[in-house]
């Protein structure tokens, strides 16, 4: 049997597509693993920001049209990157096991020590207000492209430091660059940072994603995408969501910005696995009511 995988062609999407199909060839050594890279829109506009030309969905929706038209038979994305409206006809069918989840400091080469007079460099309205926090006085200015792109950048001397996600740097084999890994506390990262999710059409066989999948990450994932998902209803505002689990018991911290008070929140909940979503859901409703009586 063939199966054709599907990715975007940046590097760090690339070497996670072949994560997949490395576990599917590992343990289906009869099957015929090929790997299909195409450019996405959001690929192809890098003089505007992500919210300018219409959010993150246009990383997947090249991917989407070829995988409903039957040219891939998988497609394999950062699930963070995923937009939270899902096509039911493609459904997320495995998720892998999760890397680091946390962001990281990383400064030009050569350099031990971040000069202040320059910006740090992030991507996200969600790194934005915590480096604010982290590092007051100093101007937090968005940079955009690919992890290498941005790296290039950061050598160029326009910023004295950039933030980015410990697992994209990991997996580009890039981890030398990391200076310092921000703890939860510091910078609580994005829902399903570090988690890639492998999307499928409705009804296919994927019993060869079986050895790849992590259950106990997925319930992580859930929980994580309902919190952003019950507050997304209608508001665009930085939302960040991180998941652990011991003992068969889930536990949930998120943060969001307020968008008319501008508030930052933070909370926590912890509760059964088995009620990931509705962990998430409830997290989100007692930080809304919580922004909205202060
Ligand atoms: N938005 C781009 C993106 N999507 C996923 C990752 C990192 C890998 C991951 O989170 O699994 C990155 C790079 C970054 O944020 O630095």
């Amino acid at each position: 049997m063939k199966i054709r995988v599907g990715s975007r062609d940046s590097r760090l999407a690339v070497i996670q597509a072949e994560m997949v199909m490395d576990c599917i060839q590992r343990h289906h050594p009869e099957m015929d693993v090929e790997l299909v890279t195409m450019k996405t829109t959001g690929d192809k506009i890098l003089d505007r920001t992500l919210d300018q030309i219409g959010g993150k969905g246009l990383f997947v929706k090249e991917l989407d049209r070829a995988l409903l038209a039957g040219e891939v038979d998988i497609t394999v994305h950062s699930y963070k990157d995923m937009p939270m409206e899902q096509d039911s006809r493609l459904p997320i069918v495995a998720v892998s096991a999760r890397e680091i989840p946390f962001d990281a400091l990383v400064l030009p080469s050569g350099r031990r020590q971040m000069d202040p007079s320059k910006p740090i460099g992030c991507a996200s309205a969600r790194r934005q207000i915590q480096l604010e926090a982290l590092f007051p006085g100093t101007e937090i200015r968005p940079v955009r492209g690919n992890v290498q792109t941005r790296l290039a950048k950061l050598e160029s001397g326009e910023y004295g430091a950039l933030v980015l996600a410990c697992a994209g740097l990991k997996r580009l084999g890039l981890e030398d660059r990391v200076s310092r890994v921000f703890t939860q506390q510091e910078m609580l990262p994005a829902a399903c940072q570090g988690i890639l999710a492998v999307q499928a059409r409705e009804g296919m066989d994927v019993s060869f994603l079986r050895e790849f999948h992590h259950a106990s990450v997925h319930i992580i994932a859930c929980a994580e995408r309902s919190f952003v998902a019950e507050l997304n209803g209608g508001c665009s505002a930085p939302i960040a969501a991180f998941a652990t689990i011991a003992h068969d018991q889930l536990t949930l911290e998120g943060l969001y910005q307020e968008e008319s008070t501008r508030r930052v929140l933070r909370d926590r909940i912890t509760g059964p696995c088995t009620d990931a979503v509705e962990l998430g859901r409830r997290l989100a409703r007692r930080m809304r009511e919580e922004a909205e009586t202060r």
